[in-house]
């Protein structure tokens, strides 16, 4: 009995011990410059468990215990700085060079792609060159991507993918022609399917890979097991369904470009094709890079599509509304004679830039939604807005339900589905000093910081849907078009009810790399043709498209 307390007795002196140098490390290791160490009850160790625990919720948790708009959450041999602040994030989005993404886009690439040693090299190459340019040169992923910014190549692209939505949505009422008609099917399978199509056709042109069913299934078990893939320990056995998938996909990207399918596809996919081949890549590798490029076009276009179907289908007034906005965009011609019907027609252009209420419609569900964390690493200490020192090789996390969860930014109803929310917001600059890091304002109780809806102003900053600065999403003025194109179609010609009720599907096995995560579980839902719908020919155009979506505080500045 007496050995078994001086050993608990050991155990324990040993435990505080332990715990008193940990807690002596921490403290000599911080400058008192840099943000405050929070989260430090078991130095290096609390937050592991608290980022384990509550996955990206943690940080929502830390905001609103400790209310400051930077700190530092110390893990070992990593340090990473939190940013709550708006104005901040801003601070943080100008210093493209000393706080920069390109590193570790480089690194997770490799780990995902799993390229040769010949494309690493280059790969590494190409990043040093950069980071050793003058300031204002275009990053290696910018020039992979200059294919999506508006204008005639992007206008093609969109054709193709409205095409692609148009022949669904037509074979769907097709199917559902007459009284009584109607289809069950589950909603994010059938979703997946369709954006999948929609996107890779305007992106890969009449070769598209993705066409073959197997194809796409060998893509999405590649990706649900990035998680797994990206920790970078025995992939063959730990992530085997994904090393699988990969090695599919990345073939038939190999037998694409050996067909020259690029001769007939977006001039996205063009422009890397020879970004890659100009620099000396492999074929095997380009096509393994091609795999890795569905994450960036499909990962996030797949649920966003859904979560703004699934918000606006389970609620009538917001449907009703948004559907009644396009429609007043509708130009209807009455035939006679035999082929007696309507043609209505819609140029798309309308949905992006005259229909506000859907364009809000789409962001609140990305705001609801979007939990993505923008990351920099700190590539030389760095004085940040001339308060907080940030040292080199820590990481910046700019975690985007942060902002997207915050009382004080949207007021008491920032857990609620709003459809209106965007309209009825005005945005300061997105530098705007009232936010400043020493107004930060999530002390204060939200009902004091709401004022009404109409006078509510946001930093446009804090919608991170799309993330910001120098990695601001290229794609999304494609994925954008694309989302309120397809919900557009449905909501004019269909009804959908959900079997057993509208309930929003949980997203907790969504991994923490997650953008915007998708549901845990799918559910169906009964599909009809609308009866004003029964004999109508639509005709949807694509005009003027040169003029990108003001979605991000970058379009609204016209950056
Ligand atoms: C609704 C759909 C989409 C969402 C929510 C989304 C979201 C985002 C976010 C949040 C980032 C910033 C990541 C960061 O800063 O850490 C990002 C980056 C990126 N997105 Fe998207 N995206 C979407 C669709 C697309 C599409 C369709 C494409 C391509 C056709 C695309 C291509 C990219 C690329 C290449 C980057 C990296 C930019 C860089 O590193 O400089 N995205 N996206």
């Amino acid at each position: 009995m007496h050995s078994i307390i001086s050993g608990v007795a050991a155990v324990l002196a040993g435990l505080l011990g332990l715990y008193f140098v940990l807690r002596q490390l921490l403290l000599l290791t911080q400058d008192a410059r840099e943000p405050p160490a929070i989260a430090t009850t078991i130095p290096f160790i609390t937050p592991i468990i608290g980022m384990a625990r509550f996955k990206s919720k943690y940080t929502v948790q830390l905001r609103d215990k400790h209310h400051l708009p930077i700190y530092t959450l110390r893990y070992p041999f990593q340090r990473m700085y939190i940013i709550n602040s708006p104005t901040l994030i801003s601070a943080v989005q100008r210093q493209t060079k000393a706080l920069t993404f390109q590193a570790i886009e480089d690194k997770f690439s490799i780990l995902i792609t799993d390229p040769s040693q010949h494309a690493k090299a280059i790969f590494l190459k190409e990043t040093e060159q950069w980071a050793n340019s003058a300031p204002g040169h275009q990053s290696p992923s910018h020039i992979l991507y200059k294919g999506l910014t508006p204008g005639p190549g992007m206008d093609s692209m969109n054709r193709a993918m409205v095409n692609r939505l148009e022949t669904a949505v037509e074979g769907l009422a097709s199917a559902l022609s007459g009284s009584g008609a109607k289809k069950t099917m589950k909603l994010f399978a059938w979703v997946k399917h369709e954006i999948t199509m929609a996107t890779t056709e305007g992106v890969y042109g009449p070769q598209n890979p993705y066409r073959d069913p197997e194809i796409q299934d060998a893509f999405w078990a590649y990706e649900a097991g990035l998680g797994k893939l990206s920790l970078g320990v025995v992939p063959s056995l730990l992530a085997r369904e994904a090393v699988r998938g990969r090695e599919k996909v990345a073939s038939a990207f190999e037998e694409y470009f050996a067909a020259e399918g690029t001769s007939s596809s977006s001039s996205l996919t063009k422009g890397r094709h020879e970004y890659y081949a100009a620099r000396g890549y492999l074929p095997r590798d380009i096509s393994k890079f091609e795999c890795g490029n569905g994450i960036a076009i499909l990962s996030n276009t797949v649920p966003t599509a859904y979560w703004m179907l699934f918000h606006l289908f389970s609620n009538p007034s917001a449907l009703e509304a948004c559907r009644a906005e396009i429609q007043a965009h509708i130009t209807t011609t009455a035939h006679s004679g035999n082929g007696a019907g309507v043609t209505k027609a819609l140029d798309i252009s309308a949905l992006k830039t005259r229909c506000p209420l859907l364009l809000s419609a789409f962001k609140e569900a990305m705001r609801l939604h979007a939990i993505g964390v923008g990351l920099r690493m700190v590539m030389t200490d760095t004085m940040l807005s001339n308060r907080y020192l940030l040292r080199k090789g820590a990481l910046v996390v700019m975690p985007a339900i942060v902002q997207h969860h915050d009382a004080n930014i949207w007021g008491p109803d920032v857990s609620s589905y709003d459809v209106a929310r965007f309209t009825t917001t005005t945005t300061t600059s997105s530098s705007a000093s009232s936010s400043s890091s020493s107004s930060f304002s999530s002390s204060s109780p939200p009902a004091a910081a709401a004022t009404s809806q109409q006078q509510r102003k946001i930093n446009p900053v804090s919608f991170r849907g799309f993330g910001g600065g120098a990695t601001l999403c290229p794609g999304r003025h494609f994925a954008t078009t694309e989302v309120l194109v397809f919900v557009s179609m449905l909501m004019l010609r269909f009804t959908v009810e959900a079997v057993g009720g509208w309930e929003r599907p949980s997203t907790e096995k969504a991994p923490m790399s997650a953008v915007v995560p998708g549901p845990d579980s799918d559910f169906e839902v009964v599909i009809k043709r609308r009866a004003d719908d029964e004999g109508v020919q639509w005709v949807w155009s694509l005009s003027g498209s040169d003029e990108g979506i003001r979605v991000t505080a970058e379009d609204m500045e016209g950056k």
